[in-house]
């Protein structure tokens, strides 16, 4: 769990002692040994935990002092959760502590499990209070939905329970997926992600399980598989939904077992990781047996969460538009302009096949090539530039990429161009034809997803 933890203690061995047993599980730990610098701390930034201690060195400072700076802390506009800390004898000053603000006391010496289940609940305590909007803030939208999924992410992300985020592409099934972890009791681990789609069959258990040195020729030396090197954290297992059956069969397995074992090994190793899957595939072809194992579903899906189309939240589009018209005219230096009312109203018509990732291309696009005071509709680069947005997507002109004038132009202007331009060309004019569907794009193309991902940073797509 990433947290800002501040210590206040005058006793410098004991600052050190919690720094270090905290410092691994919540990333930033901060020691203090005089009040009298708290004030020049709290204005470089509020921590979440604070552990003070009231049991200060005869005569440097006593209860009475440390009393007064829990008043101090709850003038804060955000005050941080407070664990008092006194020594055995001194219930009375600890529940003295709690009735000032104080939302916990631990006495000295303190039990390590103890502590840091204080903290963990002084952490959770916060989180709640501060709703479930704020416990995602890089998922953004306001929509009834929108708010309806925070609350679900917020609810689930402090259990260990396996995720499976199901939605349509572009919809924000991974930035959901990195909120659960955020959020979760693994924060402080690592959340790995994983393309399963794109996994050959012939290195998938290298890939995931690991292996040792010369288990097979290009094993030059032993080598983590992702199951480990998440350890302690998370799992992002995305496109589940177009794994093999053979491949399902070993990943259920190790789930089943919670162990695997790196090829080469005679051993298996225990696995410490939560699950977090997504795909877009629909419903009915997941609960088909011949797509997906029934099996593996039930371990993977003890809570599904449902990313909703950007169609059936069209209230948050404004919201999403002026984020990244914003974000890229900041980073394109391009003056701040308005969406036209016009463009503003085609833009709510319009069906977003490829959602918000469509809908962010849309805005670096206008950003680039907008001319007017105002954005226009043209601006954006939908198909049929506005004129039909109605959702008849068999009907419209394919999406376009940003800074694509017209994948049509490929073959007619490829003796002009170089390799590189040629490659933008070929990933914009698939793209366009898959509606900026990631994964059938880059089967198309004939690369990973992951490969594809890099190819459209590298070409600004
Ligand atoms: N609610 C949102 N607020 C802000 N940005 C969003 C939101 N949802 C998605 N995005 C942005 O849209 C893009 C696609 O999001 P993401 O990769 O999470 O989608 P996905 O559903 O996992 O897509 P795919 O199925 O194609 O892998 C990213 O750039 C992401 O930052």
């Amino acid at each position: 769990m990433s947290a800002y933890v501040l210590i206040l203690d005058d006793d410098a061995d004991v600052a050190t002692a919690a720094q270090l047993l905290l410092r691994r599980r919540y990333g930033k730990v901060a020691t203090l040994s005089d009040p009298a610098g708290l004030p020049a701390l709290l204005a470089q930034g509020v921590p979440d935990v604070l552990l003070l201690d009231l049991n200060f060195t005869p005569g440097f400072i006593d209860g009475a002092e440390g009393l007064a700076l829990l008043d101090l802390l709850r003038a804060q506009a955000q005050p941080p959760a407070v664990i008092a800390m006194t020594a055995y004898a001194d219930v009375p000053l600890a529940v003295e502590a709690l009735k000032r603000g104080a939302g916990d006391f631990i006495t000295k010496p303190w039990d390590n499990a103890r502590l840091v289940a204080a903290i963990d609940q002084a952490l959770a305590r916060r989180a709640a209070l501060r709703g479930p909007a704020a416990a995602a803030p890089d998922l953004m939208g306001e929509s009834a939905a929108m708010r309806e999924l925070k609350a679900l992410i917020a609810g689930v992300a402090p259990t260990e329970a396996n995720v499976m985020v199901l939605g349509e592409n572009g919809v924000g099934k991974e930035l959901v997926a990195r909120a659960i972890h955020a959020l979760s009791r693994r924060a402080a681990g690592t959340l790995l992600a994983v393309d399963m789609g794109a996994l050959p069959e012939s290195t998938f258990e290298s890939e995931l399980f690991g292996h040792r040195k010369g288990s097979f020729t290009d094993a030059k030396a032993d080598r983590a598989g992702r199951f480990q090197a998440a350890r302690g954290g998370s799992l992002f297992l995305d496109e589940i939904g177009n794994m093999p059956l053979v491949a399902q069969a070993k990943l259920l397995t190790a789930l089943e077992r919670r162990e695997v074992t790196p090829i080469g090994a005679d051993k298996p190793e225990a696995i410490d990781v939560r699950i977090i899957s997504a795909t877009n595939l629909e419903e009915t072809r997941l609960f088909d047996p011949a797509v997906f194992r029934p099996d593996l579903l039930f371990r993977l899906n003890t809570i599904v969460i449902r990313v909703p189309p950007l169609r059936e939240r069209r209230e948050d589009i404004p919201l999403l538009l002026s984020h990244y018209l914003t974000h890229y005219a900041l980073q394109y230096e391009r003056p701040a302009r308005n969406v036209s009312p016009a463009a503003m109203d085609g833009l709510l018509r319009y069906e977003w096949p490829g959602n918000v990732r469509a809908l962010r291309h849309a805005c670096e696009r206008a950003v680039i090539l907008g001319q007017g005071a105002d954005y226009a509709l043209s601006d954006f680069g939908l198909p049929g530039s506005g004129a039909a947005v109605d959702g008849d997507e068999a009907a419209a002109p394919a999406w376009t990429p940003p800074g694509i004038a017209s994948p049509a132009r490929t073959a007619a202007a490829a003796g002009d161009m170089t390799l590189d331009a040629l490659e933008r060309e070929a990933i914009a004019s698939v793209l366009s034809q898959f509606n900026g569907n990631i994964s059938h794009a880059a089967k198309t193309l004939g690369i990973s997803r992951a490969a594809l991902y890099r190819k459209l940073g590298k070409h600004g797509i």
